[in-house]
C-alpha cells in the first residue's frame, strides 16, 4: 500500500485524521497529493491532526501522475465523494463554472461537507449562491488557491485587512499571460510558442483561451473585488480584454516610452459605483508591479487606514497552488471558519460594475498609417474634436520595406493622451479607424500610472 491511506501519512498528533476526498488529479490535484505526503509532518503538526487523502475521483486510472494511489478509494463518479463515509472534506480540483464541478460542490455542501476548491470560475460566477448554501449547512467553503495561486490573497483581503475600508484591489492575476508577455519582450519569442510552454508547465487553464482572453484574471478580480468591497460583483459586468491584440511592436514602443505592458485586473470604489476591469496596461517601468515577470503575480490592495500594499509570488503551477489548497485544509482541521464573502450572506446582494464608458484613463494609441502629408493633422483633428488632449507622439521612420505588400509605404504612429473619458476615446477611435490614411484597426492600450 502507498502512503495515501489514513495509516500512511504522518501527523504525529494522535488525533483523528482529517480525511480528504480529491476530485480531479491534474496539475493541482496531483500536486496536492505530493505536498500532503512530502510535508505530512509539517501539515499534521500545524493542523493538529494528520491530513490524509482517503478517496479520489479522476477520469483515467492508468495515467502515471507520479503518485502512488494504492489504498486510496477510487471513484469513477466524482459526485460519490459528496457522500463517501470516509471523506471529511471534499476538494474540488476539476475546474469550470458549470458541470460536474458545480454539481459536486453543491452536493457536498448540501450533504454538510466542508469544501475546498481552486476553481475561480465557479466562485466568481456562482459564489453568491454557494456562500448561501455553505452558510445554511454551517460548513466552510474555502478557495485560497482560486486567486493568485500561492499568494495568500484571499486571506490577506478577507482576514488580514478585515478592519479596513478597502478602496482598490487588483494586480497581475494571470500567470500564463504574464509568462507569455515576459518571454515575448525578453526574447522576442512568438506568442503560440510561449503559450505551449506555459501549458506544458501546468500554468494554463484546460482551455487556454480563458487565460489569454482575460477571463481567468476577470474571475479572480471579481472574487477579490467582492471580498474587498463586501458584496459579490456580478461577473458578467466586469470589463474584460485579453492579450491577443498585443503586438511585439507595442512591447517595443512601450519600452521606448519607459513602460512595460502588463495584463492587469483593477477594481476600485468610486462615488458612483464600482469599477472592475481586466485589460493590458502600460505601467511605468519604475513601478514595482512593472518588474513582476514570468509566472509571478502581484496583488495590490489599498485601504483607508492600511494604505497600499503589494504581495508578489507564483500565481500558477503545481507547487504554489497546492500550498494554498493545503492551507485551507489546515484551517478546516483547526476549526477556523470564515464566511465566504467575509460577512453573513443575509441581505447580501450582487453589485454590477460600472460600464466601460465610465472609465477615465490615459491612453496609448498605435496606428499604422500611409506615410503621406497631412496624416498627423487628420488624426489630431479627430482627437481635438472629441476633447482628447495629446501628451506625446512617436513616429518611426520608414523601414526599407514596410509597405506590407501595398503600393504605398506605411509607418506606425504612436500617440499618448492625457487622462480622458473612455467614451470620448471610443468615439474618436472609431473616426480615426475610418480615416483613409489609417490601415487596419488602431491598437489602444490604457496607461496605469498608479
Ligand atoms: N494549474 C494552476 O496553476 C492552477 C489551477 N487552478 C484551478 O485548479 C483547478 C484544476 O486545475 P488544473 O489542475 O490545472 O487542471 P487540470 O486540467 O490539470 O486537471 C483537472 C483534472 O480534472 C479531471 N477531470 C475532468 N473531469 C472530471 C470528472 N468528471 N471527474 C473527475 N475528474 C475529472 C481532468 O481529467 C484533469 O486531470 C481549476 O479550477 C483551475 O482553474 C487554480 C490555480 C492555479
Ligand atoms: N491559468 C491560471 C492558473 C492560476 O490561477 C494562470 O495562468 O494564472
Ligand atoms: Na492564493
Amino acid at each position: 500500500m502507498g502512503t495515501g491511506g489514513t495509516g500512511g501519512q504522518a501527523g504525529g498528533t494522535g488525533a483523528a485524521p482529517l480525511r480528504i476526498g480529491i476530485a480531479g488529479l491534474g496539475t493541482v490535484g496531483a500536486g496536492l497529493v505530493k505536498l500532503l505526503r512530502g510535508n505530512a509532518a509539517i501539515v499534521g503538526a500545524r493542523a493538529g491532526r494528520p491530513v490524509v487523502v482517503t478517496s479520489v475521483a479522476a477520469r483515467d486510472r492508468t495515467r502515471d501522475r507520479g503518485i502512488d494511489l494504492d489504498g486510496v478509494t477510487w471513484h469513477d463518479d466524482a459526485l460519490a465523494l459528496a457522500h463517501d463515509p470516509d471523506v471529511d472534506v471534499v476538494v474540488e480540483l476539476i475546474g469550470g463554472a458549470e458541470g460536474i464541478a458545480r454539481r459536486l460542490v453543491t452536493e457536498a455542501l448540501r450533504a454538510g461537507r466542508p469544501v475546498v476548491t481552486a476553481n475561480k470560475a465557479l466562485i466568481a460566477v456562482h459564489g453568491a449562491e454557494l456562500a448561501a448554501l455553505a452558510e445554511q449547512a454551517g460548513v466552510p467553503l474555502m478557495f485560497e488557491a482560486a486567486v493568485a495561486g500561492g499568494i495568500p490573497a484571499i486571506k490577506t483581503v478577507r482576514e488580514g485587512l478585515a478592519a479596513d475600508r478597502l478602496n482598490r484591489v487588483g494586480g497581475i492575476l494571470n500567470g500564463t499571460c504574464n509568462y507569455i508577455m515576459t518571454a515575448m519582450r525578453e526574447s522576442g519569442r512568438a506568442f503560440a510558442d510561449v503559450l505551449a510552454e506555459a501549458q506544458a508547465l501546468g500554468y494554463a487553464e484546460a482551455d487556454p483561451s480563458t487565460d489569454v482572453d482575460g477571463i481567468d484574471a476577470a474571475h479572480k478580480l471579481a472574487i477579490l473585488a467582492g471580498l474587498a468591497f463586501g458584496r459579490p460583483v456580478a461577473f458578467s459586468s466586469v470589463h474584460v480584454e485579453g492579450i491577443r491584440g498585443i503586438d511585439a511592436l507595442d512591447l517595443a514602443f512601450a519600452q521606448t516610452l519607459g513602460y512595460r505592458i502588463k495584463l492587469l485586473g483593477l477594481a476600485r470604489r468610486r462615488e458612483d459605483g464600482i469599477e472592475a476591469r481586466v485589460h493590458p496596461c502600460l505601467v511605468p517601468e519604475k513601478m514595482p508591479i512593472a518588474q513582476v515577470d514570468g509566472v509571478f503575480n502581484a496583488v495590490l490592495v489599498e485601504g483607508a487606514f492600511v494604505g497600499r500594499l503589494m504581495l508578489e509570488g507564483r500565481g500558477a503551477g503545481e507547487g504554489p497552488t497546492a500550498t494554498a489548497v493545503a492551507a485551507d485544509l489546515i484551517d478546516i482541521a483547526r476549526g477556523n471558519a470564515v464566511p465566504v464573502w467575509g460577512r453573513s450572506t443575509d441581505g447580501l446582494t450582487q453589485v454590477e460594475a460600472l460600464p466601460r464608458t465610465a472609465f477615465h484613463e490615459e491612453y496609448y494609441l498605435r496606428l499604422q498609417v500611409h506615410d503621406r502629408p497631412g496624416v498627423i493633422a487628420d488624426v489630431t483633428a479627430v482627437l481635438r474634436d472629441h476633447g482628447v488632449s495629446l501628451r506625446s507622439m512617436l513616429q518611426h521612420g520608414r523601414a526599407a520595406d514596410d509597405s506590407g505588400g501595398a503600393d504605398e509605404p506605411s509607418v506606425p504612429l504612436v500617440l499618448v493622451t492625457h487622462r480622458t473619458q473612455e467614451s470620448a476615446m471610443m468615439a474618436a477611435l472609431a473616426r480615426i479607424a475610418a480615416l483613409p490614411a489609417v490601415i487596419g484597426e488602431p491598437a489602444m492600450i490604457r496607461i496605469e500610472a498608479g
